[in-house]
């Protein structure tokens, strides 16, 4: 497929016109916050000359790096006015089918269906509403009986979201939840055996949806020697992102990893069996999540939780427990734009011979020689080629 000349733009669906408008904003935006962050923290490899730095800079600013669109154009056409007379704004704490477990901001907990209005307003989406979403419900006159019963209501309005861990599912994008800061990436040592191209797709999916990431290496309980991952955890640690070892059955690590969670909005995301739900029944001792053990053939988790799910810290903040997913696929990116994923391989992009240089098979790219150097890591270089050919060549 050609790429559109002008005069073929011309005839572009609206749509599409505006997807791209939105997607160079946001690309604006967040490439200035890019920069922004790298100026404020300082936080770059040493040995890069000043030189190659400054070029690098100047043509980061020029450059698109990493592109989200929020949940989409359905997202502002979702808000209709509500009566807040009437309507109570709440917390979605997991979806089933068509209803909704929301925690209203009385206090109470609702069953909620969705208005109609709202659902013809879905487009690419799952689900209109999603696990995190704040929402305005209404809730259905009480019918007497017991006051603490959850009530009826009807979700009236989803409020705009941020902080979003999306994937892609059977071709459409599918918000495992909404309004969410952090990351928690959750993996395990052993059973199922540590896999490190996993944490790098789901940090990709972490820097998209605009979250803070953090990685947990959990059953370290398991491991004779943990030191042996001392190289993997300083690199991530070198690029800004915390590495924990932890055990849900041993408790070890939990009390730093408390820290990490106060005040803030978590989700735990990982593989089946990594040890999700048990690191949130360790951390919150009343929860008593469903877990599975592994399977002893294969080591895969058994798909214990279905849904995702928020639950509150006693001590400020909340976490989302999600079903582990056995490949996780990035919604919504194009191939150009997996290099702004990777933050080491930035100050080498520009470096390139050739600017549209994909870093696969280039010659004179900066990138292989990087790796080549042992500047970036091979293995982290596998994770982009990964990711780069698991996306179609042309999305749009
Ligand atoms: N030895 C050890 N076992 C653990 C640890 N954490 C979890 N497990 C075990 O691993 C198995 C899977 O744990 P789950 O908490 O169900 O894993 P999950 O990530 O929530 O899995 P899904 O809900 O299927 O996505 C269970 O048998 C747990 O007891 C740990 O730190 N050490
Ligand atoms: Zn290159």
């Amino acid at each position: 497929m050609s790429r559109s000349s002008d005069a073929e733009s011309e005839r572009e669906p609206p749509k599409k016109k505006i997807r791209v408008e939105l997607r160079k904003n946001l690309s604006r935006r967040r490439r200035e916050k890019d920069l922004t962050r790298e100026f404020a923290s300082g936080e770059e490899a040493d040995d890069i000359p000043t030189s190659e730095r400054v070029r690098a800079k100047g043509e980061l600013s020029r450059r698109r790096t990493v592109v989200t669109e929020g949940t989409g154009e359905g997202e502002a056409a979702a808000l209709p006015a509500v009566d807040s007379q009437q309507c109570i704004r709440g917390r979605v704490l997991r979806v089933h089918g068509l209803l909704s477990i929301v925690a209203g901001e009385d206090g109470r907990t609702y069953r909620c269906a969705v208005r109609r209005l709202l659902k013809s307003l879905a487009t690419e989406e799952r689900h209109v509403v999603t696990c995190g979403d704040v929402v305005w419900l209404r809730p259905a006159p009480a019918s007497g009986g017991d006051p603490n019963a959850p009530r009826e209501g009807l979700i009236e309005r989803v409020e705009p979201r941020h902080g979003l861990l999306t994937r892609a599912s059977r071709g459409r994008e599918h918000v495992v939840a909404a309004n969410v800061d952090q990351a928690a990436i959750v993996l395990s040592l052993m059973q199922p055996e540590l896999k490190p191209h996993l944490i790098d797709r789901y940090l990709a999916a972490a820097a998209l949806g605009q979250l803070q990431p953090l990685i947990l290496l959990n059953k370290v309980d398991l491991v004779p020697e943990p030191s042996v991952y001392q190289p993997l955890i300083g690199y991530y640690a070198q690029l800004g992102i915390p590495v924990l070892l932890t055990s849900a059955t041993t408790g070890y690590g939990l009390e730093h990893l408390r820290q990490y969670l106060h005040q803030r909005v978590t989700v735990f995301a990982g593989q089946s069996g990594v040890g999700k739900s048990s690191l949130l029944n360790a951390l919150l001792p009343d929860l008593h999540l469903p877990t599975r053990a592994v399977s002893a053939a294969t080591e895969k988790g058994r798909h214990t939780t279905t849904y995702a799910q928020l639950l509150p810290l006693p001590d400020g903040g909340w976490v989302v427990d999600t079903p582990g997913v056995r490949q996780l696929q990035l919604w919504k990116i194009q191939r150009e734009e997996v290099e702004g994923l990777f933050l080491e391989f930035r100050p080498f992009v520009p470096l390139c011979a050739f600017a549209d240089c994909t870093h696969t098979h280039e010659t004179g790219c900066a990138i292989q020689q990087a790796v080549a150097r042992n500047r970036i890591s091979p293995r982290r270089y596998h994770s982009y080629l990964g990711l780069f050919y698991d996306l179609p060549e042309d999305k749009w």
